[in-house]
């Protein structure tokens, strides 16, 4: 994981001191991307310990499209509880419009001379299947969990906001635009959810693992995450694991939490710091 320590470094030589919407402040570098080959293994941060049962479950979470905190919490994750409702909802965000993106849907009636229209829904991964098997040389295989209408409804607008899928040599790549990225705390999530989504997406469709290439507007580090990042960046990289899936699993909505092994990852210790709600 060179190219993420690589990532923080330049940040800190490069970035701009600023404010921000929680007030933490932060040191922000406005467009960067990495490149992360599933052929060098599973690209985990190595550095310090990641809790991979909250990016597996998080994952599977928004497949569903479901989008209340119960199902993570009754599964021992917390990482979405400060955005919750008490309800536990948080509104349309990643799942919701993964799974059903609203639309309307123009009728053949009328009413007053006007057309009519009902409402419906788009399912872009039922969609994103059918196209890789339908038209697999299509450049089109995109996943948009930014929807304009509903952002005010979020808890927290999307911040990996949108992602294509591309077929090309035999392989299945993905790349992801993450609009606002916490480099410390979220990144290393986003990195290895995006890139399980990869590996589970290649093996229903019977490609092999491409690259994740993982593409960022605001990339930051909060400023209560220095020390850590200091810490951190002190730490040598190590070989990265694998992430083993259960082969018998021919549908991506069949994976489930045991479905899914990390093999050889022997991180650091873990890094502890304060999320900027
Ligand atoms: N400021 C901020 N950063 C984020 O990364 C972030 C948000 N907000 N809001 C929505 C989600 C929630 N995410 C989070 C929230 C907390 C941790 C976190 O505290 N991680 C700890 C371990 C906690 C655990 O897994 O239980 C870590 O050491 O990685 C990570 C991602 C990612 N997103
Ligand atoms: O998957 C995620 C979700 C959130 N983040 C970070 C990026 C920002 O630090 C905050 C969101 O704040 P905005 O003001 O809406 O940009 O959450 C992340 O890195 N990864």
């Amino acid at each position: 994981m060179q190219q993420y320590h690589d990532q923080l470094q330049l940040i800190l030589d490069k970035g701009e001191r600023t404010i921000d919407r929680t007030g933490t402040g932060t040191t922000s570098y406005f467009g960067l991307q990495a490149r992360y080959s599933m052929a060098d293994g599973f690209p985990l941060v190595t550095t310090k310990k990641l809790h991979l049962r909250s990016i597996m479950h998080e994952l599977l979470w928004f497949l569903t499209g479901d989008t209340n905190v119960k199902y993570l919490q009754d599964n021992g994750v917390s990482i979405w509880n400060e955005w919750a409702d008490e309800n536990g909802d948080l509104g349309p965000v990643y799942g919701h419009q993964w799974r059903r993106f609203p639309a309307l849907e123009k009728t053949n009636e009328t009413l007053n001379g006007e057309p009519l229209f009902i409402a419906n829904s788009v399912d872009q991964i039922q969609n994103l299947l059918d196209m890789i098997k339908h038209s697999p040389d299509s450049r089109r295989l995109m996943v948009s969990a930014w929807n304009p209408a509903d952002v005010p409804n979020m808890a927290l607008p999307p911040c990996h906001t949108l992602w294509q899928v591309k077929i090309l040599g035999g392989k299945l790549h993905l790349q992801l635009y993450q609009r606002s990225a916490d480099m410390f705390l979220g990144v290393p999530f986003n990195i290895a959810s995006y890139s399980m989504l990869l590996l589970m997406l290649a093996q229903v469709t019977g490609y092999e693992p491409g690259d994740f290439v993982h593409s960022i507007g605001d990339a930051h580090i909060y400023s209560n995450h220095m020390e850590q990042v200091e810490l951190q960046l002190s730490r040598k990289p190590k070989p990265l694991p694998q992430l083993r899936l259960n082969p018998d699993v021919k549908s991506l909505f069949d994976f489930k939490y045991e479905d899914f092994e990390v093999l050889n990852y022997d991180p650091d210790p873990m890094i502890k710091a304060p999320v900027a709600v």
